[in-house]
């Protein structure tokens, strides 16, 4: 998901236009529902619905968003249904009046849930765990009891708050009458940023957004990363940053550079785009070792780029440079090979991995990308892409490679084996799903079809990313190695995620978690 706060200096002036615009550049963190609200003289505007940002906000959705200050989310389905009801952001009337958007997920719900159910009587009337974050937000600012509230009285709302919530979490909220909040996990799994625009009379308009582009395409400046465990306050008035745990491990989920992110931001100091190109470098390197060690030659290097998800985001008029093409681009230089761009994507084909189960995706995949005989037929070719999750697209690439001639298909992933559950909020399939489950390398390359494949390995995928800002010592690596930077996650929560994400789960009604052993530690 996506999520977008925006405070304009002049009261007068309706943020509404800026933040669907906004949406729009974060449209690729989640397609599946919208949503605005903003607030004018103490009241809220709020527009949300299933779709896309361009058809859910047309001329006159937005014109009813009067106010200067509002809050965006764009979702894409994790554990939860995509019914109507999980569209962001979430409203409480009391206290204050509060709405809420979160990107992320919680590994606690069912702790959560049992605590507001019981002792905050707060009904939750959704799957989605973002309704849960903002009822315990909401609940710990009731305990103030106070008629008004400060910045303190926050501070301590969402301390509290990230004592009792496990998981990964960037929320932004917004205080009716008050301002624009922004806070991200103690691990910082889940990125959230700020950053501000001096206005001509003096004044500054302030951004929170998921990712730096945003700012960068609104003409904000001094972009800065929400720190892990962080709160960033902002009224009309003043700004007020605190770290509110102490730094457990700072350990940003490393997928968003991987491929969630879009090559255009900096997330947390490193350039998404440049740390695509260091993939390829280091891949490349794995790549020369491995083929020199099997002796096999290869005539080309071809990327594939297989989502639709720039389709609607602000890339849809022209390639998206994304992560397998500007890694093959590196592979192939360093390599000394020619970079062909031989798979032709048809651009104006629904998204695939969103479809409903196996069937529709693998035929979908033929529709949505055809592969040129002119660069395959009868040559050795060393395909790229971003990562191997489930194989069934990538399975489908390499039979249409062959299909055209290929006589050897070399698989090559930005990313090392996916072997684990991702519970932080990128959407992956359950284990026994992952190609890569119980299987090695070359049992992978026999069950995608391939000669061979050739992974990224973890060490080199971090140098990717922590070169670029050594004061990243960890990163969120969990789906390749099992370890869950929270450390609350045991194999009963696995089964849980498992059979809330299997194919015919995620076509049904929501799966209740197992109650853990953990109670909420009272703050
Ligand atoms: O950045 S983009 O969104 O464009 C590409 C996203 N990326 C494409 C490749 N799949 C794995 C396909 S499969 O190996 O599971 O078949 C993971 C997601």
């Amino acid at each position: 998901c996506g999520i977008l706060g925006l405070l304009l200096h002049s009261p007068t002036q309706d943020a509404a236009v800026e933040i669907c615009e906004g949406l729009s550049l974060l449209q690729h963190r989640g397609q599946d529902a919208c949503g605005v609200v903003t607030c004018a003289k103490g009241r809220f505007y709020q527009c949300k619905a299933n779709g896309m940002v361009r058809d859910v906000f047309d001329k006159k959705a937005v014109s009813k968003l009067i106010g200067s200050m509002g809050i965006g989310h764009v979702r894409y389905p994790t554990a939860g249904s995509s019914a109507h009801s999980e569209a962001q952001p979430f409203y409480v009337n009391s206290p204050y009046g509060i709405v809420f958007a979160h990107n992320g997920n919680l590994t606690n719900t069912q702790d959560l849930k049992r605590f507001l159910d019981f002792e905050a009587h707060r009904h939750i009337n959704t799957e989605s765990d973002s309704e849960l974050l903002l009822n315990i937000f909401a609940n710990n600012l009731q305990k103030t009891g106070k008629f008004r509230i400060n910045e303190e009285d926050i501070f301590t709302a969402i301390k509290d708050l990230m004592i009792e919530c496990k998981g990964g979490y960037a929320c932004v909220a917004m205080l009716a009458g008050f301002g624009i909040i922004a806070f991200r996990d103690p691990c910082g799994i889940r990125p959230v940023g700020m950053a501000v625009r001096h206005t001509n009379d003096g004044g500054n308009d302030y951004l929170f957004s998921s990712e730096s582009v945003v700012a960068d395409a609104a003409g904000f400046t001094e972009w800065d990363d929400v720190k892990a465990g962080e709160a960033i306050i902002i009224t009309r008035t003043s700004v007020s940053r605190r770290t509110l745990v102490p730094n457990k491990t700072f350990a940003p989920d490393i997928f968003e550079w991987v491929y969630f992110a879009r090559p255009d931001s900096v997330l947390d100091g490193v350039s998404v785009y440049r740390s695509r190109m260091a993939m390829g470098d280091l891949l490349a390197e794995e790549v020369r070792r491995v083929l020199d060690m099997k002796n096999i030659e290869v005539d080309v290097v071809i990327p594939v780029s297989t989502s639709q998800r720039w389709k609607h985001s602000a890339y849809s008029n022209r390639q998206v440079p994304d992560t397998s093409r500007v890694a093959a681009l590196n592979l192939a230089q360093k390599l000394n090979l020619p970079y062909r761009e031989g798979f032709v994507k048809n651009r104006y084909v629904d998204r695939t991995f969103i479809m409903p189960g196996q069937q529709m995706r693998r035929k979908n995949v033929r529709r949505k990308l055809n592969a040129m005989a002119l660069e395959f037929s009868g040559k050795s070719v060393l395909i790229v892409d971003d990562s191997i999750v489930r194989g069934t697209t990538s399975k489908e690439i390499i039979q249409m490679a062959k299909d055209v001639g290929a006589v050897k298909v070399i698989f090559a992933s930005c990313a090392p084996p996916i072997r684990y559950s991702n519970v932080y909020g990128i959407d992956m399939p359950s284990r026994n799903e992952l190609i890569a489950y119980h299987r090695n390398p070359s049992q992978i390359a026999e069950a995608l079809g391939a000669d061979l494949v050739i992974y990224q390995t973890l060490p080199d995928l971090v140098r990717s990313v922590q070169q670029f800002n050594p004061k990243l010592e960890a990163f969120d690596c969990s789906v390749f190695t099992g370890e869950y930077v929270t450390g609350d996650i045991d194999e009963k929560y696995l089964e849980w995620v498992e059979a809330s994400r299997s194919e015919k789960a995620r076509l049904s009604a929501p799966v209740t978690e197992p109650s853990s052993s953990i109670t909420i530690p009272r703050p």
